[in-house]
């Protein structure tokens, strides 16, 4: 949706939130988040397909595949232990390539960027993610995060604890979060999905994408 002369034609400049925490609103083309949509369709369909993880007995409402490492609540393992047993698909080279561009578009980080995982996540308008740290990882190399479709409100705040200060953004359809350095710890969460706010041409009529590329800093 789009109002004519509304606030989508207000300049959404690069934002360094807190130390280590840059926003790089529409850093993906359109053409680019239709491509990554067409991937994504094609990793939920298996070998481990798009499913609720489980926590403390309650699924998720986000629904998540990954590459590279298979994440559960709290750990990362090759095998989908908790889904179907499968090995989940390798991270694409060109995966790779998009991660260093990223790190480099936010001097975050350098062309030693090699992530070896990806969780993409699919909201739809209900869904949610409370306030967490991403801490499964040994490596403390920075979390790059791609949203396509639906604009949320995504909710960075502190590396001790899941209240005040934090900020709230709206990340929208083509942009790109880096967190490293001192944020890399920072409590961050999805309080709300925007429903009808996917641009035309984005891959996505209904709900939001959220890929995040990382470095586990595992063997094997
Ligand atoms: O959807 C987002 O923007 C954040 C996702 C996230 O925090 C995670 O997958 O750990
Ligand atoms: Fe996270």
């Amino acid at each position: 949706m789009s109002t004519l002369f509304g606030d989508d034609l207000a300049p959404r400049p690069t934002r360094e939130l807190t130390p280590g925490a840059v926003w790089v609103p529409g850093w993906l083309t359109q053409e680019q988040q239709a491509w990554l949509v067409s991937r994504f369709r094609e990793w939920a369909e298996g070998p481990v397909p798009l499913r609720h993880a489980v926590v403390r007995g309650h699924e998720m409402s986000v629904q998540t595949v990954c590459l590279g490492w298979h994440w559960r609540p709290y750990a990362y393992s090759r095998e989908a232990v908790d889904v179907n047993g499968n090995r989940v698909l390798e991270v694409p080279d060109w995966m790779v390539r998009l991660g260093r561009r990223a790190v480099e578009a936010t001097g975050l980080g350098d062309d030693g960027y090699t992530p070896d995982t990806a969780l993409v996540n699919y909201y739809d308008s209900a869904a949610r993610m409370g306030m967490h740290q991403d801490k499964d990882e040994r490596s403390l190399a920075p979390v790059v995060s791609l949203s396509i479709g639906d604009t949320c409100t995504f909710r960075f705040g502190n590396t001790t604890n899941r209240n005040k200060p934090y900020e709230d953004v709206a990340l929208t359809s083509g942009d790109l979060f880096v967190f490293g350095g001192p944020a890399r710890l920072a409590y961050h969460g999805v309080t709300k999905i925007h429903a009808g706010t996917a641009p035309d041409g984005c891959g996505l009529t209904e709900g939001r994408i959220n890929i995040t590329l990382r470095m586990t800093g595992l063997d094997g």
